[in-house]
């Protein structure tokens, strides 16, 4: 590996939220030590003063990277996402500055699909409550509203990673699955794709599994509560904001639901010793859960190999493959060469301004790998000669530059 221009010790990653050991052990083989960790989210001043120096994060779910932050972060080349949901980062604002977001798409999806079908066959047999009632000494032997799975039918509304697998896990278990989606998808297995109204009114069990967008906020208010069929159940482990909470609880007061399980809040406690509020805790059958869906051992250590590994790869070699928000760009390694990053906005003329400045100079390009998106372009150049100078000097003020920065 060429020598990079910023010594890697002097490259600083800032780690939040606890993200697994296994991100830090991986960014330390590969030589990255100036590694600032907390175990909790940071937020406000704390925040601001941490990231002013950072030239990497690493954040879950809960730590959020507006625009704000970002002005506070003129190191910043990248931000990875511990996580799959990456709408606590402000991405437009992200590329605007040249910063690319990474996280990890799959690492987690089988921890969520596990949960929300255990808490399907709990909830069918009346557990939530039965335990709940225990607890106080009450004993609730019944079968009365006690069901099995089997036969019974899934709605799953978002079939991603996450639904697409609880869709195949829940046809072993005998359900019949049907799903709504803003785009057609090839159905796994039986599965079948419906309307939203559909699979609102067939469906014994509704699942959510859509990011938090403006179209998934309050997708499931009062309206869709009174389409939802008598004795349904309602799981919530994508996010808080998908939810009207005030209208499920109106669906749980009025009996229309024989249960729920929400892993997700509008607003959720911003540590471990902060009281979790919500109107919810009232009710016994509902599962309450600490936005644990992804929280398992193996998902974790997983997912902060995978993040830690693209953002290595990037600060190394500049790939920025599987970039949520950057041109992806997959690079071979140059030894002997220098090699150059150059994000602009995706506007005519910037390419034909950066290659005359190479021109101009006499320096040949011995490798030029571009992508665009709708906004932004990113060009990686390799050159055979030293242009420290020239690319401060002028590849700078090359009009539309968003960040140029030299890597090796
Ligand atoms: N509870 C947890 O700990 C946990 C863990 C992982 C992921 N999540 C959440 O789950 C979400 C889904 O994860 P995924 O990996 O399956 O994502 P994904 O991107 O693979 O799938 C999301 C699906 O939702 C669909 N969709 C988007 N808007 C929709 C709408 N308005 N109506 C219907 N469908 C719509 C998309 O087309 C896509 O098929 C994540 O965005 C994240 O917020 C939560
Ligand atoms: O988006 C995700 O992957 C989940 O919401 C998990 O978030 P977490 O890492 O904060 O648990």
């Amino acid at each position: 590996m060429a020598k990079k221009s910023l010594d890697k010790a002097k490259i600083k990653f800032l780690l939040l939220e606890g993200v697994h050991q296994s991100a830090v052990s991986l960014l330390e083989n590969a030589g990255y030590t100036n590694i600032e960790y907390h175990k909790k989210a940071l937020e406000g001043d704390e925040l601001l003063e941490s990231i002013k120096d950072a030239h990497f994060v690493g954040i879950r779910s809960r730590t959020q990277i507006t625009r704000e932050v970002l002005e506070a972060a003129p190191k910043l080349n990248a931000i990875g996402c511990f996580c799959i949901g990456t709408n606590q980062v402000d991405l437009g604002a992200a590329v605007e500055r040249g910063v690319a977001v990474f996280n990890a798409p799959y690492s987690n999806t089988r921890s969520v699909a596990e949960l929300v079908l255990a808490e399907a066959i709990l909830l069918l047999r009346g557990i939530a409550a039965k335990n709940a009632a225990a607890h106080r000494g009450e004993w609730m032997k019944t079968a009365t509203d006690s069901y099995e799975i089997r036969g019974k039918k899934l709605g799953i509304i978002g079939y991603g990673s996450i639904g697409m697998q609880l869709s195949v896990l829940a046809e072993g278990l005998g359900m019949e699955v049907m799903f709504a989606d803003t785009v057609n998808k090839l159905p796994l297995g039986n599965a079948t794709q419906v309307s939203l109204s559909q699979l609102l009114t067939t469906a014994d069990i509704v699942s959510l599994h859509v990011p938090e967008t403006a179209s998934t906020k309050n997708m499931i208010g009062p309206k869709e509560f009174e389409q939802m069929k008598k004795g349904s159940i309602l799981i919530n482990a994508s996010r808080g904001t998908v939810v009207d909470i005030d209208a499920l609880c109106d669906a749980l007061r009025e009996r229309r639901l024989l249960g729920a399980a929400i892993d997700v809040f509008p607003v959720e406690p911003k540590s471990n010793s902060d009281e979790f509020i919500s109107p919810l805790r009232e009710f016994d059958n509902v599962f309450l859960t600490p936005h644990i869906g992804g929280s398992t051992m193996e998902a974790q250590e997983n997912i902060g190999m995978e993040v830690a590994e693209k953002l290595v790869k990037y600060s190394d070699n500049g790939t920025t493959v599987t970039s949520v928000n950057f041109p992806e760009v997959a690079l071979p390694s140059q030894d002997g060469r220098h090699r150059l990053l150059h994000v602009h906005k995706n506007v005519p003329g910037v390419m034909s301004a950066i290659n005359q400045i190479f021109s101009e100079n006499n320096i040949n390009i011995s490798g030029q790998y571009l992508q665009t998106n709708e906004n932004v372009g990113y060009v990686v150049i390799d050159v055979d000669q030293e242009y420290g100078e020239l690319a401060k000097s002028k590849l700078k003020d090359v009009t539309g530059t968003l960040r140029c920065r030299i890597l090796f």
